[in-house]
């Protein structure tokens, strides 16, 4: 068990959503659990005008999570929580120097015993991340001669390959690459953790792991929702950049990298980096056109509800050619991987929420029960990530009886069957990790950029390409059409939990 020292958490942008949402909960779980260190202490920091006792009362009070699950509790054990929670006024904005932050950081220190140890959560807008670290380094914040000290980023890291390596160097001015902890939820998700184990503890998979037994690699990740009330951000974004570039990246990388000599985090996190560099970038336009599809979901109506098209949501500009569906197909170029085509897709506005990787194995050579029923299709392993996570194996049986017919068979392991099991949140697990100085989950400076080498093209051949087109889907269905012709020589998508309405898929701007 590793050890979490007493620490104080400073987050940046504490009257913000993620705080309300993610951040807030994640740290009652934690506490709930006794996971939290003995002396600890959180100094929520934002421009709003609160007191120490306002900010408690919003933080408790405006969490519908912490609602729930607050009628359960004792009061007292909710004051002991809450009584955690201390609240500074940045006073105008965040560019002004802290040295007022700084003398209630060291009175707080003093008081409840923290130990100069101070954890930076930075959860703002992301063009004051480098202000933010400057501030801090100036009144000597980053300096780690007493107490360690670390920063943790929130995504985006970057908007593009240029903008992420002054960002890195911006902030490694001011924090040493060891103290930055550039957050990427999707790894803090058991199932994608478990990838490692599925590959690199069992000896099962492992020799089957390449090229010569595994015919090609599906990843989709499908949201049933909207923007929601992210318009504004996701309109100057895109299913490119606030999925794929990051948390389906980071996915990929744990499919493809070779195994790390063991299991610590810069080990791991060498590998994923090499993983990164051997994806191929796609250059010239006719690869690009074949190779990648983009799409907005319309209006529909879903279970008889009329759901808004996505240039008519709130904060979306209505000539908006922001993508909401985006898919992928590229190859990786190294020797395990040679020749296998990697098929990536990532929408809003499906017809159900489920992130998942199949790894579709090669044909038997020889395939002698062809006309009773067996499929070249048959060997399959589906990683679910959410939700019913968990490993299913799909192969062929025999049908008893007379003959040989061949039918489809599952081995099928989900993770609500280890009931005793207690299942960490995404957040809560890559906080208490970063309390306790452990980077493996979290993204390092030379992974994030490499994963923005191989997007850049991509987001520049759809910003600037001569024959590029913006197909459209009703919300609701499994996107356009045309994402089944990126994929159309192995037939279609897997569609978890299909649910497929007719979809004619169309052209909105061709
Ligand atoms: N919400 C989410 O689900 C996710 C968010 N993120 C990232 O986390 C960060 C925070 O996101 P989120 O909480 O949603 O954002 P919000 O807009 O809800 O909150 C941002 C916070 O930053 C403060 N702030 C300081 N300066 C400004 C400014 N110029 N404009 C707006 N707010 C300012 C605001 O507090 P005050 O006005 O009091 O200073 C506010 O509390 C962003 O970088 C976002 O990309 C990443 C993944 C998911
Ligand atoms: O980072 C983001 O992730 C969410 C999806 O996360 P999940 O854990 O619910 O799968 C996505 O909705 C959001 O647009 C994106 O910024």
């Amino acid at each position: 068990m590793k050890k979490t020292n007493n620490q104080m958490l400073v987050i940046f942008g504490a009257s913000g959503d993620l705080t309300a949402r993610k951040l807030i909960p994640a740290l009652f779980n934690l506490y709930v659990a006794k996971q939290l260190p003995k002396n600890f202490v959180v100094l929520g920091a934002s421009r709003s005008d609160l007191t120490d006792e306002e900010f408690r009362d919003k933080v408790v009070n405006k969490s519908r999570y912490l609602k729930a699950k607050l009628d359960d509790l004792k009061e007292n054990f909710i004051k002991g929580f809450t009584d955690m929670f201390f609240y500074e006024d940045l006073g105008g904005d965040y560019t002004s120097e802290y040295s007022g932050l700084s003398k209630r950081i060291s009175k707080l220190n003093i008081a409840h015993g923290t130990d100069n140890n101070y954890m930076f959560y930075l959860s703002t807008p992301p063009n004051l991340y480098e202000t933010i670290a400057k501030n801090l380094s100036e009144v000597g914040l980053s300096s780690q001669q007493e107490g360690w000290k670390r920063l943790i980023v929130e995504k985006p890291f970057g908007y593009s390959l240029e903008s992420a390596k002054k960002l890195n160097s911006g902030l490694q001015q001011y924090f040493k690459e060891p103290q930055i902890y550039r957050i990427d939820h999707y790894l803090g998700k058991e199932t994608v953790q478990n990838l490692l184990v599925t590959r690199f503890s069992n000896s099962i998979f492992e020799p089957l792991w390449n090229r010569n037994y595994i015919h090609h690699v599906e990843i989709t990740n499908a949201e049933s929702g909207g923007v929601e009330k992210r318009g504004g951000y996701y309109d100057k974004s895109g299913a490119l950049r606030d999925m794929f570039q990051n948390h389906l990246l980071q996915i990929v990388s744990l499919v493809v990298m070779e195994p790390p000599i063991g299991d610590q985090p810069e080990e791991i996190r060498n590998e994923k980096v090499k993983a990164l560099k051997s994806l191929r970038i796609m250059r010239d336009e006719k690869t690009l056109f074949d190779n990648t599809i983009r799409a907005q979901y319309v209006a529909s109506e879903i279970n008889g509800e009329k759901v808004k098209g996505y240039r008519e949501e709130d904060g979306v500009d209505p000539d908006s050619t922001t993508e909401t569906y985006a898919a992928v197909k590229f190859f990786v170029d190294n020797w395990r991987w040679h020749g296998v085509p990697f098929y990536v897709r990532t929408a809003k506005r499906m017809p159900t929420k489920v992130t998942e990787i199949v790894i579709h194995f090669q044909p038997p050579h020889h395939q002698i029960f062809r006309d009773s029923g067996a499929s070249s299709k048959d060997n399959k392993l589906i990683i679910r990530i959410q939700p019913d996570e968990g490993v299913l194996i799909k192969f062929g049986v025999k049908v008893p009886g007379q003959g040989f017919k061949v039918e489809r068979a599952n081995l099928d392991f989900y993770y609500s069957s280890l009931a005793e099991t207690y299942v960490m949140e995404a957040y809560e697990r890559l906080l208490l990790d970063a309390m306790q100085g452990d980077a493996t989950l979290y993204a390092r400076a030379d992974e994030v950029e490499a994963a923005w080498e191989f997007v850049d093209p991509i987001l520049d051949y759809w910003k600037n390409g001569k024959d590029v087109r913006m197909y459209g889907y009703a919300a609701g269905v499994w996107g356009p059409e045309n994402g089944d012709e990126l994929i159309d020589d192995l037939g279609t998508w897997r569609n978890p939990g299909e649910n497929l309405a007719d979809d004619p898929g169309f052209c909105v701007i061709c």
